[in-house]
């Protein structure tokens, strides 16, 4: 760590003045940057893709110093996060939370209403309230920092030029001597079953339904069938998930797993695990999906109103001429990088989820941030190892590190530490109990391998234990540090507790 801070001081100094000595030093730590502009049009960078990767790649390098132009292709900032993904389904999410918890939990804390309904357009239109104000904060940010904007599609046509048909019908070519790959994902198609985004959507139609469902499959039990399986089943749709797979979100620890699907279960979901979708038919009302079991066998149907394709996502590189300048990717299509995030062709990196690694935005911000720390000869730094994963779902379920699972494949001698919200007072007394805390740690060294949350704010949580894995702490290291009473945090507290001696509550 001090190595790394002294490292980061001596960058931030010598990148104040860009001077020869400056740039001797950047290409000396980055041999494959080209170098900064100086005086001319050139762009020190230039970031093809406005989401949360491109466009805080690009305010870093502004603030950095380096003269730096985005591209972006939607008209608006933000990306998929924030224009399709993260922000509109959190709005969703919270909305139709809000609409459950009024029907059904309310009464039991004394807050009677005669009646209680849906008013969906008032719903999506403030989802799309929280979108249009962000995506304009991002355009001031752009602002604050002098990062040039271009509303247009980009595509190379060189290493360190990029062609751009405008949104207004012109075209441009922006130069830079870094050009960074931030395009992104979009959803991955299942043979034979096409999307029109009115009964077949991706994530995308299923964020702005004019309708709610009578019912609604889902393929795919993953971060967006879940999530959006849970807005949609509380606004009153029957929702059957379909999943080839023999569990939900395959990443997630297996005890913490079957208890969120028991929890969704209760919620009114319904699983089909092991089952493929081989057909739709869409020619009558509803749609018609024909069913097979995953290891073959007979087929069955299931009716539906609408249909969710949540099989995962892959990377976005159309139009972009790749070939053109022969950047390499992998057989499914991610760009390959070094651990500067450079390609093989020099002076062009990439970022999120275009490159290989957890397709999220929190992750594709740290990636652009340390692929511009390596650009201006700083020292960059990411661990995909301790990036925390979220559902939204509620309970929430956050986790970071390894599974028990991973634990016992790489075959470390473990302890696991358990604690129950329904043993936690905070939990008790907003009547929301529902989950646990499970913390893994090596059992030599007490070492913290993993944390497992499923909790009404897990994702918020989370994030003791990402810093705990951070600074390699061991689980008595939580236990002892005081936490507020009464807060669900405690439970944390009491789970490292369970995992290197006792819990005092249970
Ligand atoms: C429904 C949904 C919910 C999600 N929820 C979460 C969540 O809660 N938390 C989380 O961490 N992640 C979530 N994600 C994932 C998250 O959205 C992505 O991981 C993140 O957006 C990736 O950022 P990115 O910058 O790599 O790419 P993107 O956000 O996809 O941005 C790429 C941008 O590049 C532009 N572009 C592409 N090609 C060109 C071109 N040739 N020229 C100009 N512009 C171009 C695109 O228009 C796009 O705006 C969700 C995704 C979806 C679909
Ligand atoms: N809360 C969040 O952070 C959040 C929310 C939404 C999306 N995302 C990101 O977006 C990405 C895409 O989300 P997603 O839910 O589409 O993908 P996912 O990878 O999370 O889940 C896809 C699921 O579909 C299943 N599947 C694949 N092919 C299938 C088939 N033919 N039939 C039935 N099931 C099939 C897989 O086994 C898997 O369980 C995720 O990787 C995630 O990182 C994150």
């Amino acid at each position: 760590m001090a190595m790394a801070n002294l490292a980061r001081r001596k960058g931030f100094l010598l990148s104040r003045n860009l001077s020869s000595e400056t740039l001797k030093y950047s290409l000396s730590l980055a041999s494959f940057s080209r170098g900064f502009a100086s005086g001319s049009d050139d762009n020190d960078v230039v970031v093809v893709g406005g989401g949360p990767g491109g466009y805080v790649a690009a305010i870093k390098a502004a603030q950095l110093g380096l003269k730096t132009t985005c591209i972006e292709k939607r008209g608006a900032l933000g990306g998929t996060c924030l224009n399709v993904g993260c922000i509109p389904s959190k709005a969703l999410l919270h909305s139709s939370h809000m609409y459950h918890e009024a029907k059904h939990s309310f009464a039991n804390h004394g807050v009677k209403f005669s009646s209680v309904e849906v008013d969906l357009p008032a719903m999506m239109a403030q989802k799309d309230k929280a979108v249009s104000n962000l995506t304009r904060g991002i355009e001031g940010l752009f602002k604050k920092n002098k990062v040039n904007y271009v509303k247009g599609y980009g595509k190379f046509v060189s290493p360190s030029e990029v062609s751009v048909d405008t949104i207004d019908g012109g075209n441009t070519v922006v130069k830079g001597k870094n050009i960074i790959i931030a395009t992104g994902s979009d959803v991955k198609s299942l043979p034979g079953v096409s999307i029109d985004e009115k009964k077949i959507v991706s994530s995308t139609g299923a964020l702005a339904l004019s309708e709610i469902p009578k019912r609604l499959v889902v393929i795919g039990a993953g971060y967006i069938g879940l999530e959006m399986g849970s807005v949609w089943g509380r606004l009153g749709s029957e929702v059957t998930v379909v999943e080839f797979a023999p569990d939900i979100v395959p990443t997630m620890d297996g005890e913490v797993r079957k208890q969120f699907q028991r929890t969704l279960e209760k919620q009114g979901m319904k699983f089909m695990l092991k089952t493929k979708v081989v057909g739709v038919d869409t020619s009558g009302d509803g749609v018609k999906l024909t069913l097979e079991p995953a290891a073959g066998g007979d087929q069955t149907s299931l009716e539906a109103d609408v249909v969710l394709v949540s099989a995962g996502r892959t990377p976005f590189t159309a139009g972009l001429g790749l070939d053109k300048i022969g950047v390499e990717t992998d057989k499914v299509g991610r760009i390959l990088v070094n651990e500067r995030f450079a390609t093989n062709v020099s002076g062009v990196y990439a970022i999120g989820d275009v490159i290989p690694g957890p397709m999220l935005a929190h992750k594709a911000e740290e990636d652009g941030v340390a692929c511009v720390e390596y650009i201006a000869g700083k020292v960059g730094h990411v661990d995909y190892d301790k990036v925390p994963g979220v559902v939204y779902t509620h309970p929430e379920v956050a986790y970071v590190g390894k599974t028990e699972e991973q634990v016992k494949e790489l075959g470390v001698p473990y302890r696991v530490g358990k604690f129950p919200f329904l043993a936690n007072s905070r939990a008790k007394a907003i009547d929301d109990a529902e989950g646990l805390v499970k913390i893994l740690a090596e059992k030599e060294t007490d070492k913290i391998l993993g944390v497992h949350i499923m909790a009404p704010n897990a994702g918020e949580l989370i994030h003791e234990a990402v810093i705990a894995l951070q600074y390699d702490a061991a689980s008595e290291d939580i236990a002892r540090v005081c936490h507020a009473h009464p807060t669900m945090s405690e439970a944390v507290k009491e789970a490292a507790m369970a995992t290197f001696d006792k819990p005092i509550h249970i």
